[in-house]
């Protein structure tokens, strides 16, 4: 039996995967970390991870980017595996995190579905055919209204995907509002939709003369997210240091 402490055990995500683990049989939550408390769980809750004393074989983190920072110190500290799940991550807390998979097992992931992670391959393979024959790409995300941070972690790694197809010769345009110019060759426009309780939607935008290529993601439920954080939460269980994704779990 896998135990796993759950990070932002209260909130939506954390919810969703505590339901998917009451019916698991392989693997079961011993301890959550909230800041809210206004939920009554069958395991026990602490306010932060430093007062969460069980005995665990991985994290999963499905939290806030805030609290990066006191995750990782007590995955290493404590030298349990990590599933970070968490979006709205900063390219300095991006280092921490691979600094952190020198001696823990580390597994990072902005989309923790099947389907996405299947896209970020087949872009590299139209990147490379579509980009040099002159199609401009944009992405357009679409999330609820709760969602903290913009663009998505996910709108950001299929950027990343494209880019590294195209020798990282691509920069990224969050904004046009302010531009008097005409599009630039070498950019990838990334634009987010905020609204109702829409669970994410992304899409790839390949245009060129006369033909537009699509490449569109729909979760219509959070539990596609938690059932691949809870695949990836058993994979990474016993795992040694290293830094890990999404690719290595679903192969
Ligand atoms: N990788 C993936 O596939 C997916 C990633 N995500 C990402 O996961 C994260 C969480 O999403 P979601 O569950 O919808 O968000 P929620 O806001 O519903 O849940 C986050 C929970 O963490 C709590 N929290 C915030 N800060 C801290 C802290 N410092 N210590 C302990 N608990 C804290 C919040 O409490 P309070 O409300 O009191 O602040 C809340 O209960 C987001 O970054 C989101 O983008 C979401 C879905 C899929
Ligand atoms: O906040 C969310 O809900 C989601 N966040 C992730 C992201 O930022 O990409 C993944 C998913 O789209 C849902």
């Amino acid at each position: 039996m896998i135990r796993i402490i759950m990070h932002g055990c209260n909130g939506h995500m954390g919810q969703v995967i505590t339901g998917l683990l009451a019916a698991d049989a392989d693997a079961q939550i011993v301890a959550g970390v909230d800041l809210s408390d206004h939920i009554q769980n069958t395991y026990p809750v602490y306010a932060s991870l430093e007062a969460c004393r069980e005995e665990a074989d991985v994290i999963i983190d499905f939290c806030s980017a805030k609290a990066i920072e006191s995750l990782l110190d007590y995955s290493v500290k404590r030298q349990i595996p990590v599933v970070i799940c968490t979006t709205g991550i900063s390219e300095e807390q991006m280092e921490k995190i691979r600094e952190a998979g020198r001696s823990v097992a580390v597994l990072k992931s902005a989309n923790m579905s099947l389907g996405v992670n299947m896209l970020l391959k087949l872009l590299k393979e139209a990147a490379q055919t579509l980009a040099p024959a002159g199609f401009d790409i944009e992405i357009v995300e679409k999330h609820h209204n709760q969602k903290v941070d913009a663009p998505s972690g996910t709108a950001l790694a299929l950027a990343d995907s494209i880019n590294e197809a195209l020798d990282n010769e691509y920069a990224y345009k969050y904004d046009r509002s302010n531009e008097r110019v005409k599009r630039p060759k070498k950019e990838i426009g990334i634009s987010a939709v905020r609204g109702g309780n829409i669970v994410g939607e992304h899409e790839v935008i390949f245009a060129g003369t006369d033909e537009v290529v699509e490449f569109k993601h729909t979760a219509y439920s959070k539990a596609v997210f938690a059932k691949g954080a809870i695949e990836a939460a058993k994979f990474l269980a016993g795992k040694p240091a290293g830094f890990y994704d999404m690719s290595d779990v679903i192969g």
